[in-house]
């Protein structure tokens, strides 16, 4: 590009031409440097004359602009100063012609008006002259149909005016005719309301009469309904309730006789709030009576055993269940049957809880013994219409081989509660507070049939066994291992007998024991016998656990025989009362003997001696104390009375059945009975029997006999009477509650005569007593009161 071309160049290309140059300057370095920047001056001096042209320009245009705008800006002033003159005159203007508009406006309206207006007459006209031409045509049309219906009018008022007057004629006729039959009407309803008056008089008399005879029919028969009803029902309890008693008795003994005999219950207590170690060796329990036991220290098929009893009540059973089970076999003392009731198991494992109850002032805690006392008084008492009942109540406790009493007198609950709260108990490292000693609760039944005139007789014994655990479990020493001993010495007694019992011997060993001796008849007889095996449920107790449930499992097996009632007909109880009476005659003749061997000894100056016909084995006066007793009871030897059963019945006891028991081989006066045993027999009503007399040959009959006698002094007996309820007898009352229960009073005093015929053998049974009270105080415990050879068994009415 040559350098004078650059003029005409746009500063476009002149700067590309720059931008080259230096591209190439870059490229080249060294060549043609100063043409470079001759050519790069050349472009700038270019660029700078435009430049400067270009500003000349723009302040030329510049000025020109300022000039024009001055011009403008004049020029808009004037115009602004025009415009403002104009727009006043404008509005001005405008509100004028607005006026104007307005005004115009108006006289168009009126105009509008006007012309409205006129039309409007025009109109009017027209119609007006419309109107007139169709009112004057209606006018001439109404004139005519006017003058027609006159004409019709006219027409039909004659034609009615004629049929009017032919009415009234007809109308006269009738008028005549009913004044005729009103007359007549008037006559007849004369007569006729004279007739209904009469009648209604007639009448009203009538109903009064039959209402009042309704009423009183009605009455009548209210009455005889209600007659009828209790007719019906009188007569229908009348014939059925001998039957349906007698079968009720019947088919309870018959449910107890098919359960077979020794019945063996089961019950585990629970764990006690103490016991710390909860592990149980009861693995199940069966509904019909099998139980396992587990080991849980052994292994393999030792370590669990099966055994099978009659009914197994586990820890959760209540009292109340345990009795509802135990209720048939208790109800059946009341038909004359001999029933025995006692718990074994080892020391703490609930035997007291079962039979007595924790607590006697909740009816719900009630064991067995309270509960088969309140059942007895409620059935005697819902009986009474038939059967008539006394009920006797003994209590003794057998500690260390030694019988005694444990009541003394009161309200029979209260006495139980004093007989239990008399036991022995003293703590060992079983139970706390252990019982040592075996509690028999016997309850007498002497009922008579009003009707027939039958006696039965029923013993029921609840015994509350002492613990059976192994002597040196109970880590008993000195006075507690003595006790263990002798627990355990009668405990293996009872067992010895009952297995005798099982394999049919002809020996039973009854006297190896007190314990087996007082539950001889129970035992041995044909009575009906429940043992409850309690468990305690600790593992630690196991093998006591099995060893009592082997015992219980034999005992299960044990057959008494099928049991017998103790009823009497009329004609026996007349030749036991006739055999009492020469009982008695025989007794008195003995008194007399024996006053003459006095007389003879102290004129012979020889003394008394145990020779004396009280231990004289050919005396015939071995029965003389029921004899006595029944004479007391029963004045003239006539009427019931508990104990009343003669020496005959002993004939018939339980021991007397085919076996001979080695308690029947017992000779009072032999020397392998010592004087402790003859008290304690003498306790139990036994000492007074002849050394030739068996013991097996004493029935409950004769324990029933001998308690109620002097010898047992407290033995408490009571006679229910009908006014009194069950309730009141059976709860636990204060004394104001029991005022029927009075003590004695009532009871017939023996006559002097009978007071010398017993002095004999109440002075022996006082010694018996004193010897039995002083047993008592060697135990620690006070005695009993009322063992005073005088004082007769109580009986309340
Ligand atoms: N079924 C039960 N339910 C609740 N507690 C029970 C039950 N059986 C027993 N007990 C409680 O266990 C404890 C021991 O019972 P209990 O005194 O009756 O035993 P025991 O076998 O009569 O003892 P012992 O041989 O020393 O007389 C008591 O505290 C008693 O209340």
């Amino acid at each position: 590009m040559k350098s004078n071309g650059l003029d005409n160049a746009s500063t476009r290309t002149l700067f590309s031409l720059v931008n080259r140059i230096l591209e190439e300057s870059i490229e080249r370095r060294n060549g043609h440097v100063h043409h470079m920047a001759h050519i790069v001056k050349k472009v700038v001096q270019v660029i700078e004359q435009r430049v400067s042209t270009l500003a000349v320009n723009l302040k030329d245009q510049n000025n020109l602009y300022k000039v024009r705008l001055g011009k403008c800006q004049s020029r808009i002033k004037v115009l602004e100063t025009l415009a403002a003159g104009t727009t006043e005159e404008i509005q001005v203007l405008l509100s004028q012609l607005q006026q104007i508009k307005i005004e115009k406006t108006k006289i168009e309206e009126k105009k509008k008006l006007e012309e409205q207006e006129l039309l409007r007459t025009k109109q009017e006209k027209i119609h007006s002259d419309i109107e007139n031409s169709t009112l004057k045509h209606e006018l001439e049309t109404a004139k005519k149909t006017h003058e027609e219906h006159c004409l019709l009018l006219q027409m039909q008022a004659e034609e009615t005016e004629v049929e009017l007057e032919k009415k009234l004629k007809e109308l006269e006729c009738f008028l005549a005719e009913s004044k005729k039959r009103v007359k007549e009407l008037e006559s007849f309803s004369k007569s006729k309301s004279q007739r209904w008056k009469s009648k209604e008089g007639y009448y009203r008399s009538f109903i009064d009469y039959q209402s009042r005879a309704l009423q009183a029919k009605r009455s009548y028969t209210e009455e005889f309904n209600f007659l009828g009803v209790k007719l019906k029902g009188l007569a229908d309890a009348a014939a059925n309730y001998h039957s349906v008693l007698a079968e009720n008795r019947r088919l309870y003994n018959e449910v107890q006789d098919l359960k077979g005999n020794i019945r063996v219950y089961c019950r585990i207590r629970p764990f006690l709030p103490g016991q710390s170690k909860k592990r149980t060796a009861v693995e199940y329990i069966g509904e019909n009576g099998e139980l396992i036991i587990s080991n849980p220290s052994k292994q393999g098929k030792d370590s669990s055993r099966l055994f099978k009893l009659n009914k197994v009540f586990g820890p959760a059973a209540t009292q109340e269940e345990v009795f509802l089970d135990t209720q048939p076999l208790i109800r059946s003392v009341l038909d004359g049957y001999n029933v025995c009731i006692f718990a074994y198991g080892q020391t703490g494992s609930g035997k007291t809880y079962t039979m007595s109850g924790p607590n006697m002032t909740s009816q719900e805690d009630w064991g067995v013994n309270y509960r088969a006392l309140h059942d007895l008084f409620e059935i005697s008492q819902n009986r009474k219409s038939s059967i008539s009942y006394e009920v006797g109540v003994q209590m003794v406790e057998i500690y260390n081989e030694q019988v005694r009493d444990l009541l003394s007198s009161d309200d029979v609950l209260e006495l139980m509660h004093i007989g239990l709260m008399n036991r022995a108990v003293g703590a060992t490292a079983l139970n706390e507070r252990s019982s040592r000693s075996h509690s028999v609760l016997t309850i007498h039944v002497y009922g008579m049939d009003l009707e027939t005139g039958a006696v039965l007789r029923g013993n029921l014994h609840l015994v509350d066994l002492a613990g059976s655990e192994r002597v040196d479990r109970s880590e008993a020493t000195g006075e507690r291992l003595r006790e263990a001993q002798h627990i355990n010495k009668s405990l293996s007694a009872l067992g010895d007998v009952i297995f005798s019992l099982a394999q049919k011997s002809q020996h039973v060993p009854y006297r190896n024991s007190k314990l087996t001796q007082v539950l001889q008849s129970s035992l041995g007889g044909q009575a009906k016998t429940l043992m409850f095996v309690q468990l305690n449920p600790d593992v630690d107790s196991y093998s006591e656990t099995i060893s009592t449930l082997k015992f219980a499992e034999r005992v299960s097996g044990v057959e008494l025989g099928a049991a017998k009632s103790n009823k009497e007909g009329r004609n026996i109880r007349q030749l036991m009362e006739q055999v009492a009476l020469l009982k008695e005659t025989i007794s008195r003749k003995d008194e007399e003997i024996e006053q003459l061997h006095h007389l003879q000894g102290s004129c012979n100056g020889v003394k008394c001696s145990m020779n004396s016909p009280r231990y004289d084995s050919s005396s015939p006066r071995r029965h003389s104390i029921g004899n006595a007793l029944l004479n007391h009871r029963l004045p003239g030897g006539k009427g019931s009375g508990l104990f009343e059963k003669a020496s005959s019945e002993m004939d018939n006891c339980y021991g007397n059945n085919g076996r001979h028991s080695e308690a029947g081989s017992l000779k009072l006066g032999e020397p392998g009975v010592d004087q402790n045993d003859r008290e304690d027999l003498d306790l139990l009503g036994f000492g007074d029997a002849d050394s030739d007399e068996r013991l097996s040959d004493i029935s409950d009959g004769c324990l029933s006999r001998a308690e109620t006698e002097g010898s047992l002094g407290s033995a408490v007996e009571f006679t229910l009477f009908p006014e009194s309820k069950p309730s009141e007898v059976a709860k636990p009352a204060g004394k104001a509650e029991n005022k029927r229960l009075t003590i004695a009073s009532r009871l017939p005093k023996p006559s002097p005569r009978l007071s010398q015929t017993r002095l004999p053998h109440l002075s022996l049974t006082k010694s018996s007593a004193s010897k039995a009270s002083s047993s008592m105080s060697e135990s620690r415990k006070p005695p009993a009161s009322g063992f005073s050879a005088t004082k007769s068994g109580k009986r309340w009415h």
